[in-house]
């Protein structure tokens, strides 16, 4: 068994950064940006207004004061003129303030009489005047590289830049085992189950920015594990689940090795999730994960996630953590990192009586993993602990 940061180490490692591919801004929510996108223009690339109202001269604006209205400046439409003294031009939010003109009164603060305009509330907050590239100018970027948000991509398009570089997809199959595994819908004989790991994996490997590929579950026979092998030919990271530990029907380790697998690892001292193993098989990277369903979703966010992260160029430290404040006393720890499901609220961490890694019920109401480190002691409530969100 080695400790989970060294296994974490080893499943980086595996990873190859994937090739860039250009999307449209419509598909780039989500994608990681490889190449930086950078502003050739203003925004705003005029003087804008901020409000609907009267753009004046400032030295103008006196309660009371009365001023000529001169022309109509709708946004998208610009009035060419300049404004004078005693002048004052009707303005729409977003159209361009004209010259002379250093304020826009709103029109709440002026009374109209056909072509003039009395200020009736002289007081103003700022001039409501939004200065030509006062978002962005010529050369400001959206550095690479970068997980787009919806507002990343408001701001390339804002750019004028419709087609981004982002980071392929990595492509990673999910290879469930086990006689005992129908897929949800089929009707189970009284000794199967029904396979659940696959959906969760995919959901979570999916919001991280793969693409997930579900083969057909594998029975435990040699044969059928090799043939499913087969079918993830092409995938960037090969994801198997369950048949990784040591009864006579665990055999993905076998046909793995059979198959041509350089293990890198197999068993982390954590709970759950001990019998993980890693690897490379014919050029992709390969994670076994241990069947117990909890087991298999904690490993998904303890290892894949970084995983997935480093093929796509970002960051592939381990989960983040955050403190906590225990809300009971829990026993010692043992010779394994323990990721207890839990909840935290306001701060504080209350992790579930029931620790069994089959329960998914349990995970399903966690928010957390309370990390209990190797040989930790008994703590006690109010003492500080740390969490991973999930
Ligand atoms: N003698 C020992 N027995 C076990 C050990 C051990 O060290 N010595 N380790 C235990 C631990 S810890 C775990 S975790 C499990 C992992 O075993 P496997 O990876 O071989 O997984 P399976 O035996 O195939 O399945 C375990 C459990 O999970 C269910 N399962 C499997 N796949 C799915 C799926 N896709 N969806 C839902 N449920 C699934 C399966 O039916 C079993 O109940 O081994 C312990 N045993
Ligand atoms: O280590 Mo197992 O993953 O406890 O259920």
């Amino acid at each position: 068994m080695i400790p989970v940061s060294e296994a974490l180490a080893k499943v980086t490692a595996l990873a190859t950064l994937m090739p860039t591919e250009t999307v449209p801004l419509t598909e780039a929510n989500g994608r990681v940006l490889a190449e930086p996108v950078v502003a050739t223009r203003n925004q705003p690339p005029f003087p804008a207004s901020a409000m609907d109202g009267y753009a004046v001269r400032q030295a103008d604006v006196r309660s009371g004061a009365t001023l000529d209205v001169v022309g109509e400046a709708p946004a998208g439409r610009a009035w060419t003129g300049t404004i004078a003294s005693g002048q004052a031009l009707r303005i729409f939010t977003g159209a361009v303030v004209p010259e002379g003109a250093d304020m826009v009164v709103i029109q709440e603060n002026v009374t109209r009489d056909g072509a003039r305009i009395t200020i009736t509330d002289a007081d103003s907050h700022g001039d409501n005047i939004r200065p030509a590239g006062g978002d962005f100018k010529p050369g400001d970027r959206i550095e690479a590289p970068r997980r787009l948000a919806p507002g990343d991509v408001a701001l390339a398009a804002a750019m004028n830049v419709p087609l981004l570089r982002v980071r392929r997809r990595p492509v990673v199959a999910i290879l469930a085992t086990g006689d005992e595994l129908v897929m949800p819908g089929e009707a189970p004989r009284a000794d199967q189950i029904i396979a659940s790991n696959s959906f969760g994996l995919k959901g979570m490997l999916e919001a991280a920015g793969a693409e997930v590929r579900m083969l057909p579950i594998a029975r435990d026979t040699e044969s059928s594990l090799r043939t499913a092998f087969e079918l993830a030919t092409g995938a960037d990271l090969v994801v198997t689940i369950g048949g990784a530990s040591v009864g006579d029907h665990d055999l993905v380790g076998k046909v793995a090795g059979d198959l041509g697998m350089e293990r890198s690892f197999y068993k982390v001292a954590m709970r759950p999730g001990k019998p993980l193993m890693a690897g490379r098989l014919n050029g992709a990277a390969m994670v076994g994960l241990p069947g117990n369903p909890v087991s298999a979703m904690v490993c998904g966010t303890i290892f894949l996630l970084p995983l997935v992260r480093a093929m796509l160029g970002l960051d592939a430290g381990p989960a983040p953590r955050t403190q906590a404040t225990l809300a009971c006393d829990i026993a010692a720890n043992g010779p394994r990192e323990h990721y207890m499901r839990a909840i935290v609220e306001n701060g504080v961490v209350t992790p579930f009586r029931r620790q069994d890694s089959a329960l998914l019920t349990v995970l399903a109401s966690a928010n957390a993993l309370l990390v209990r480190p190797v040989a930790d002691g008994p703590r006690s409530a109010g003492e500080t602990v740390e969490v991973v969100a999930i």
